[in-house]
């Protein structure tokens, strides 16, 4: 069937839960809904995606003076098969609770969006030479950081007083047990070769896990579960011990060596997320994805799918936000809950090409923070015409039928 012909079957439908958030998070929303819009144009009319447009973060609080609504946590829960989500919070609201990121947690845990899947790589050799660290350190850096989402610090008991204020930072066995799983599942996909084709020629990647297991009881307890879960469900994968702080010191002077899946509790996990985008010189370009349940590369689950970084107030409304983070966090949508895997790979290829150069007549379209010029909507249409030029190519030359590139 030729890739023009449209199809007589019914869509395959995915519900997506847009919230868009504050400050540039629409703007980069934006870009990556019209990426979507093209998978779904070339899809030769196989793929649907239905947007339910809602609101979390800031601008919940002043419309409904919560930062996010029940209604839209049940539409999250109850309607959705994927929730994709912009950033939210800036001085405006401020730190006081309820603040505009308490309700990205409150989703977060409604959900249980436990495995918060940070992956950290260059997605073209041209940025290279843009990191901070010299070329011969960064070359090579392909790690997944993989943060434990729904607890430890983030959501233990909190007291809040004029002068004394404690968070509690408690795990239980079985949220370290899952999502220790998921660590194995993405160290098995991924491969040591780290080309994430889930054959591992080479075996398994290593999996590092970090805590602070010399001083924190949480941290004793992180280690302990990670051992045994590895040791009787996973002995052929390669697990080492990493305490947190030199962890994030060695992350910088040699970020290669945890090349494989970084586990690690929430507080450090958000941390160190947010130092690989120093690794890759911007948080501009880093994607997540917060999953319900193990991916198997089989069975769909709902997640959360926002980038790393949050709503930068510093540069929003003025053109010069970079989406790639926004746009590859789509990507790993239609990868971990839609099993969309080669319209997802599309994606990742076309970020690729427009961040080498190449196919856009030789231009450099690139925004501030990777020392370009472009503004945000010029990249998403280099993205989207990419696209749609790989997604045709591919519907030729395979003369797919079923829609799939
Ligand atoms: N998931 C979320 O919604 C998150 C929300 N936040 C919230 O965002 C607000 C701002 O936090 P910050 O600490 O400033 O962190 P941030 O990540 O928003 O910004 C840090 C720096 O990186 C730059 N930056 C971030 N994303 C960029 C992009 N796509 N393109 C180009 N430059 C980019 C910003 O301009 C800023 O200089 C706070 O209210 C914070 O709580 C922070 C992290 C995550
Ligand atoms: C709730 C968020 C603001 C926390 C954060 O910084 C993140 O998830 O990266
Ligand atoms: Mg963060």
């Amino acid at each position: 069937m030729a890739a023009s012909t449209a199809s007589t079957a019914s869509p395959q439908t995915f519900r997506i839960l847009v919230l868009p958030g504050d400050h540039v998070g629409p703007e980069v929303m934006a870009e990556a809904l019209r990426v979507l819009d093209v998978v779904q144009a070339s899809s030769s009319g196989k793929i649907k995606f239905e947007y339910n447009h809602q609101i979390a973060g800031g601008c919940s609080i002043d419309k409904h003076g919560t930062p996010i609504t029940d209604e839209v946590l049940r539409i999250a829960k109850e309607e959705s098969d994927a929730v994709l989500f912009g950033s939210v919070g800036g001085p405006e609201w401020g730190t006081t609770y309820p603040n505009p990121e308490s309700g990205l947690l409150r989703l977060r845990q409604h959900l249980d969006a436990f495995a918060n899947i940070r992956p950290c790589t260059f997605y073209s050799r041209s940025l290279i030479p843009l990191s901070p660290l010299k070329p011969a350190i960064a070359d090579g850096t392909n790690f997944i950081l993989l943060r434990e989402n729904c607890g430890g610090a983030y959501f233990g008991a909190k007291v809040e007083e004029a002068d004394f204020a404690s968070d509690s930072w408690a795990y239980r066995r079985d949220e370290i047990e899952r999502c220790a799983r998921v660590a194995a599942a993405l160290a098995t996909t991924m491969g040591k070769d780290g080309l994430g084709t889930g054959q591992c020629p080479d075996g398994p990647a290593t999996v590092w896990s970090s805590d602070k297991a010399n001083v924190l009881a949480s941290g004793r307890l992180w280690r302990r579960v990670t051992s045994e879960v590895f040791a009787n469900e996973f002995p052929n994968i390669e697990l080492k011990h990493q305490l947190a702080d030199s962890l994030s010191m060695l992350m910088v002077k040699n970020p290669r060596m945890f090349n494989g899946v970084i586990h690690t509790d929430n507080t450090f996990g958000d941390m160190l997320s947010d130092q690989a985008g120093g690794v890759v010189g911007t948080l501009g370009v880093l994607p997540s994805a917060s999953l319900c349940g193990i991916p198997d590369g089989h069975s769909r689950c709902n997640g959360i799918y926002e980038p790393v970084h949050g709503s930068a107030p510093d540069i929003a409304g003025k053109g010069l936000v970079n989406p790639t983070a926004q746009i590859l966090s789509a990507a790993l949508m239609l990868r971990y809950s839609f099993n969309l895997a080669p319209e997802a790979a599309a994606i990742e290829a076309a970020v690729q090409k427009v961040l080498d150069g190449k196919d856009i007549g030789g231009l450099e379209i690139r925004s501030g923070d990777l020392g370009g010029r472009a503004t945000t909507s010029q990249i998403g249409d280099a993205v989207c015409q990419v696209l749609e030029q790989i997604l045709k190519e591919k519907s030729n030359s395979s003369g797919v039928s079923n829609g799939r590139v």
